[in-house]
Formats: structure tokens, sequence, C-alpha cells
């Protein structure tokens, strides 16, 4: 008789899980949002098998730790405190070792953590158990699933954690398809850039490029003197100083002006993403390589391969660029056929690179190889002669595209010529278009400007690191620290930058300011500079998150 009510009991919670799986496996195909798809997953665990608390944690490949990704039972304050070093606790031993964990009483467990107070919710009441899955694609661990549950006999243990196992499965495959379709986008968006750059080309003139000072006058002096060869160049200067713009004029006043210019941004791509776009791909190379495919090196044939963020590239890469470098052939990925191609290259970076080979980060044999012939561009604030020039230039292009006859006064000349402008010539060009867009009328005074109403927030993100502020070898442009206010202005309360900060009032219904760019500042300082958490903020994901701070230059800081 007992034998038998225990036999039904064990079939219904074996049918329970059954459900729960099938349940799991619908919700996690519905849809590609994983974040929705997650949280109604870990909700299901919950009110079917009656889990306390769960979670998912995922690293994602830029992040250094593993950041609480959805949750159940945590409230905000607690969920901010769920991250985990690989190997640090008990969920960053689960990661690192691939092997699940269980725990039948937390507070009996030295290695659990209790950083997000389970330990304390439960003060005084049964044991808490806690079980911890790795989550895995196909060739390692992304992540860990958890729960936290009260106390139970040991084969409750054991069937936990089957269950969690075959969920962490499901959940494995379901990030995997959103990784692989967001490589994906990401790169049909680099092929339109690319097509775009190819539109540009026709429009690309020398008569674009502004710069009275005599730094910049010198910057084209060398540009002129290296475009004739066919030596590499490398760029460097800080994020928005013109680099790839002095990329374009040594293309186009080289004798490969009618071949094509080919841009490729190392930092945006993956090393898997980046080797197939540079070298090309067979067909069948990968899931995924319907056909042929050429790679940008091949694209470049003739012309100039621009490759942006050199100092990005992973160690391997740089391997396998070097023996490109010096073999002057390569390989399609997946074909076994050397392809020779007649390409110049130039490469840029707002890197230390002098110091990433002193780390042993970057190859100096690569090192060596591509900086051949260097040209520093100078910070926008190294050179402050050149703001009117640049500012009119961008005004007078803003005034033909709308059909408009905005002028700046003197005040907002007075204004552009004392910010700091930690984001260069792009944050400048970014100011100009936000507060012509915004004028009613066709004078742009200085209150114009977000920074005069203590509105712009760039001047608290934009800082550049000491140990990765740009080169060596340029007078001024090493080790540079957070940016100061000129003098004359308090830092965070004064126009010290009237870059692209939100006007007034420009706050959507949902609470997010209006713009992209804004968006993504508004949601770094949300999460205090953890970029992971405010992909999630704007529901895209960490490596779009990365993406579009480059594009807009945002570089942020820990808080
Ligand atoms: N001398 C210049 N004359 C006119 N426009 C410029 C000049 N320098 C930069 N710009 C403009 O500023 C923006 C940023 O320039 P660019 O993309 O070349 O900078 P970068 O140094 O390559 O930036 P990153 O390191 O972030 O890639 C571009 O829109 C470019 O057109």
């Amino acid at each position: 008789m007992i034998a038998t009510a225990g036999n039904r009991a064990s079939e219904s919670r074996a049918s329970l899980e059954l459900v729960t799986v099938y349940e799991i496996s619908k919700i996690l195909t519905s849809s590609l949002d994983v974040s929705r798809t997650l949280r109604e997953s870990l909700n299901v665990l919950q009110s079917l098998l009656g889990f306390r608390r769960s979670m998912v944690l995922l690293k994602e490949e830029d992040e250094d730790e593993l950041e609480l990704f959805v949750s159940v039972g945590l409230n905000a304050a607690e969920a901010q405190l769920a991250r985990y070093q690989p190997g640090e606790g008990v969920i960053g031993r689960v990661f690192s070792l691939g092997t699940p964990n269980v725990i039948p009483d937390i507070a009996s467990e030295p290695l659990f953590l209790n950083r997000t107070g389970s330990l304390d919710e439960n003060a005084g009441g049964p044991p808490t158990a806690f079980v911890a899955v790795p989550i895995r694609t196909a060739t390692h661990v992304i992540g860990v699933l958890t729960i936290d549950r009260k106390g139970e006999d040991s084969g409750g243990y054991a069937r936990d954690l089957r269950l969690l196992s075959m969920v962490a499965n499901l959940i494995g495959q379901a990030v995997t398809l959103r990784r692989i379709v967001t490589e994906d986008r990401e790169r049909l968006i680099l092929q339109t850039e690319h097509e775009r750059d190819a539109r540009n080309k026709t429009v690309f003139t020398l008569d674009n490029v502004v710069g009275a000072s005599e730094r910049m006058q010198q910057v084209f002096a060398e540009a002129h003197m290296v475009a004739p060869s066919r030596s590499t160049v490398l760029l460097r200067g800080e994020s928005g100083t013109g680099k790839e713009v002095i990329a374009r004029a040594v293309h186009e006043l080289s004798p490969r002006a009618n071949k094509p210019f080919v841009k490729v941004n190392c930092a945006a791509l993956s090393e898997t993403l980046l080797e197939s776009e540079l070298f090309g791909h067979e067909k069948g190379a990968f899931t995924g390589a319907a056909g042929v495919r050429k790679g940008r090196f091949e694209m470049a044939d003739g012309g100039t391969l621009f490759m942006d963020e050199i100092g990005d590239i992973s160690p391997a890469f740089q391997t396998k660029l070097l023996r490109v470098l010096q073999e002057r052939e390569f390989e399609r990925v997946g074909g076994n056929k050397p392809i020779k191609v007649d390409v110049r290259l130039i490469c840029a970076t707002n890197r230390n690179l002098e110091k990433m080979v002193s780390a042993g980060t970057f190859r100096s044999d690569l090192y060596f190889r591509i900086n051949v012939i260097s040209i520093f561009l100078p910070p926008l604030r190294e050179r402050p002669n050149d703001i009117p020039a640049l500012a009119s230039h961008f005004l007078q292009r803003f005034n033909e595209e709308n059909d408009r006859h905005i002028a700046l006064t003197d005040a907002a000349q007075g204004v552009l010529q004392h910010c700091y402008w930690p984001g260069n010539v792009r944050e400048l060009e970014n100011c100009i278009e936000r507060v012509a867009t915004m004028t009613r009328t066709d004078r742009v005074d200085m209150h114009d400007f977000p920074c005069t109403h203590n509105r712009c927030l760039t001047q608290v993100l934009h800082f550049v690191k000491k140990d990765d502020a740009v080169a060596p070898a340029e007078a001024g442009a090493v080790g540079l620290e957070a940016p100061q206010a000129p003098a004359g202005f308090t830092p965070g309360a004064s126009p010290a930058t009237p870059a692209s900060s939100a006007p007034a009032g420009s706050a959507a219904a949902d609470g997010k300011p209006e713009g992209e760019r804004e968006r993504l500042i508004w949601a770094m300082e949300q999460a205090r500079g953890v970029r992971a958490k405010a992909a999630r903020l704007l529901n895209i994901t960490g490596r779009q998150m990365g993406y579009a701070l480059k594009k807009y230059d945002i570089q942020v800081r820990r808080f």
C-alpha cells in the first residue's frame, strides 16, 4: 500500500517534470526576445515546482563577470548584487568547472557567498537548499541556472538536478540561437555600411577635410607624403579625432584612388566573424555559410583596406593576421586555395599599442609590421583654432541639407571654444547638428546649448583611461587623465561640453530619453556603468550595446 502511494507520488512528479520541460521548451522557442522568454520560463519553474527563488546568470563574451540576466523572487536591490567572477563562490565555481552543485543547507556551506541575501531571508526557518547547474552552448559554458528551495531529502535534490539540467540545456540552445541571429544581423549592418561607404566614396573630396591649425597642417603634409607609396600606415589618436577621414584622404591621394577603399571595424566583430569577414569563406565552411563569399581583403584588391580599432583584435587573431601580412596570401575560411591580393593596409587605433606590447597583449612582430609609418591625430582640445572652421563646416552642411540659413552668434562660438571636447570632432559635429535641429530661429546663441543649462551629460561620462590613452610618441598625448573642465567652468555643473545631451523635456513616456545616443547614456547611468545591465534596460544584447557605445563614441566608467 505504502509502496503504491510512493510510486504514485513519483509518477506524478515525473509527469509534472515532463509538463514543465514541455512548457519551457514551448516558451523558449516562441521568440528571440530571450529576456522575456527566460523570465517566463523561470515563472513556470516556480509555479509548477514551487522553488523559492531562481536566477539565470550569463557571462557575455566581452564581460569579465557572470551577471544576472533574469530572476524570480529577488527584489531590485538584491538583483543588483548578483554578479560573480568565474570561480567565485558556488555560482562562480559551477561556471568555471562546468559541473552542477547541490547545497543541502546554505547556512553550513562556507562557499555560499549569500550575496543576494538568501540566508538572511531564511533566518530561523528550515534549511534552504541551493542547486546550481551550468548553462552550455555546444562548445563552452556560458552561464549558470540556480534555484533556492526549502530543505528536502536527497532524492528531491537529485530530481531537481535532473530537471534543471534539462532546462539549462534548453536555455543554452535559446541563447546560442539568439547570439547567432544577432551576429548575422550585425554582419548585415556592416555590409550595409560597406555599401554606403562605397556610395559615399563618390562624394568624398579633400575639401571636406577641415583643419587650419599647425598640427593639422602637419597631419595633411604627412598624408600627402605617404600617399604615393604602398607602405602600411598606422593612424593614432583618440576616438573621433578624424583617423578615418585621414585614412580616406591617404587613399584618395594615392594611385589607388580609383580602386576600392574598404573598411573593417575590428572591435565590432567577434573573432570568428572577423576572420570570415576579412578572408571570406567557402561554401559550407560553417553553419549558415550557404555560398562562397569574398572577404574584405579580396574586395579591397588593388585598393586600400582600412582596419579600424586594430588594437582590439584577440591574440589568436593577431597571429593569423601576422601570417597573412608576412606571406601576403591567405585562404578563405574552410578553403585551402591560397589567394594573393594587392592591398594597401591602413590601420587605426586609439589604444596605447606600446603599452600593450610591453604587457604582452599585442604581438611585437605584428606591431612592427603595421607601425611602418605613424600619423598622430591630435585631440581637438589641443587645436582649438580648428573649432570655428569645423563648426562652420558642419553648420554649412546642415543648412544645405535642410535648406536653412542658421548662423552662430559670437557668444555661441565662445561656448564651443571653451568646451573640452572629450569626444573630439565627432562630438563637435553631433553638437552642431543637435543645436541646429533644435533651434527655431536662424541664430544659435549660447543659451541654445544644453550645457549652458547644465544638461550636458557627456562631460560626466567621458574619460580617457590613463593606461589605454592613445599613443606615446606624440607630445601631450601620453597618459591622459580624465578631462578637467577648462578654467572658469565647474565640472558637471557648467557649460563644459555643449555636445549631445538630451534637450529639455525630451524624455519619452517610458522615462527613457529620446534619441539613440541619449538612451545609451541614460541606460549606462542607470546601470552605473555595467554594460550588460544597460543593454537589458534597452532590450538589446551586450554585444549590440558595445557596438552602439563605440558607434556613438561613448566612453564610460563604472561608478
Ligand atoms: N578634419 C576633419 N574635417 C572634417 N570632418 C572631420 C574631421 N575630422 C573628423 N571629422 C568628422 O568627425 C567624425 C569622426 O571622424 P572619424 O570617424 O574619422 O574619427 P576616428 O578618429 O576614426 O574615430 P574612431 O576612433 O571612433 O573610429 C566624422 O563624422 C568625420 O567626418
